[in-house]
């Protein structure tokens, strides 16, 4: 939810977990933010301008966010190799998105982001709201059907952080969840036309409330975080035992699908190499580099408490690709000739 603190959420966690010697990942997927209060390893804005993305696609700012992330997710099989390098440095990834729902939970690149993740590594869904502009029951039970949206489409394990809780008390809110009856009262002041259908909401949300994790907290003063942390092991227990199963399926669907691709590229190259004659200059040299899109390279910072050798890891990784580029050339051609000769050398047998 816009603006309900979640940017300042995900850095008092982050500053607590530092504290305790536990350093999470962190990873901002936000382009239109401006001043990131966390040190973040991987900043989405150090790969896409968003503010180019919108001058050079005629985008307002929605449209903007959405492309940049486009352009992001197509390369975020890069930011899980370099999750899957933190592994044992990291117990925690946390991942800031941008705050409208259309913009992340609705788009393709959030669902190919989330399903990237929820595939691999144990993932829980935090959705951060504004406790303090919750207060009327009519935007409490849009906050919830918005909620309750979210967890449909990411169909992932889910904790509702009551956001600002030293502005107000988030008792009342939890009231409303357990007694129907409350929360009835609270409506019947509302005299507005929705409050018959709010009446009606109520009541079809009452499944989702009975298996809702609900936290109260103060991103600033950072109380309730304890209680958050409770909340985040049972959200991993609940992924392991009932949403593994289901995403190593999807994973395997995946791997098998991108073999077969692969087989059928190679059956391609090899029909295509009788008749095909590589022309170097078509092939990308060294000054092309230049001409790599916003998202070919994924960028990674450090943070003071990352150990060198995992820095210069990333690092590596990343001078790795740009020298590669010099390499590309002969590299491309060698490939191509052991491909023949391998080819040649199966139907020589064959016959
Ligand atoms: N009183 C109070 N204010 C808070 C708390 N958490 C965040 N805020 C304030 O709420 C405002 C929005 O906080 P952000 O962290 O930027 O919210 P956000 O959800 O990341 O915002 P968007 O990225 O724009 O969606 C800021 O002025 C914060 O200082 C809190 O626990 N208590």
């Amino acid at each position: 939810m816009a603006g309900s603190g979640k940017t300042t959420f995900v850095q008092r966690l982050a500053a607590q977990l530092q504290g305790q010697r536990c350093p999470p990942y962190v990873i901002n997927l936000d382009p239109a933010v401006r001043d990131l209060p966390f040190p973040a390893n991987i900043d989405i804005r150090d790969t896409v301008k968003y503010k180019e993305v919108m001058k050079q696609y005629g985008l307002g700012p929605n449209g903007g966010i959405v492309t940049s992330l486009n352009l992001f997710a197509t390369r975020f099989d890069q930011v899980m190799k370099f999750i899957e390098k933190r592994q044992n440095a990291s117990k925690y990834v946390i991942i800031d998105t941008p705050g409208q729902i259309e913009v992340f939970t609705w788009s393709a690149s959030g669902t190919i982001i989330t399903e990237a993740l929820a595939s691999s590594f144990p993932s829980v869904v935090v959705y951060v709201m504004d406790t303090s502009r919750s207060t009327n029951p009519i935007t409490f039970m849009s906050n919830m059907l918005y909620a309750c949206s979210i967890l449909y489409k990411t169909k992932l394990p889910f904790i509702v952080v009551m956001n600002k809780t030293d502005i107000i008390d988030h008792s009342f809110a939890v009231e409303w969840m357990q007694d129907f009856e409350t929360f009835q009262d609270a409506l019947n002041q509302e005299t507005s036309y929705v409050s018959n259908l709010t009446r009606s909401m109520s009541l079809v949300l009452d499944e989702f409330y009975s298996s809702l994790k609900v936290v109260g907290v103060s991103a600033v003063l950072g109380t309730g975080l304890e209680d958050f942390f409770v909340q985040l092991s049972k959200a991993v227990d609940e992924y392991e035992r009932e949403y593994r199963p289901e995403y190593e399926r999807l994973r395997k669907t995946l791997e098998k699908a991108q073999s077969k691709q692969k087989r059928e590229q190679l059956e391609h190259l090899w029909k295509d190499m009788g008749t095909v004659c590589v022309q170097s200059n078509t092939l990308a040299g060294p000054d092309d580099a230049s001409a790599m899109g916003p998202s070919d390279l994924i960028l990674t910072r450090g943070t003071l408490d990352e150990e060198d050798e995992e820095r210069e890891s990333d690092t590596d990784d990343i001078d790795h690709d740009v020298t590669e580029q010099s390499h590309e050339e002969p590299a491309f051609r060698n490939f191509m000739e052991e491909t023949r000769m391998k080819y040649q050398r199966r139907s020589n047998q064959d016959e």
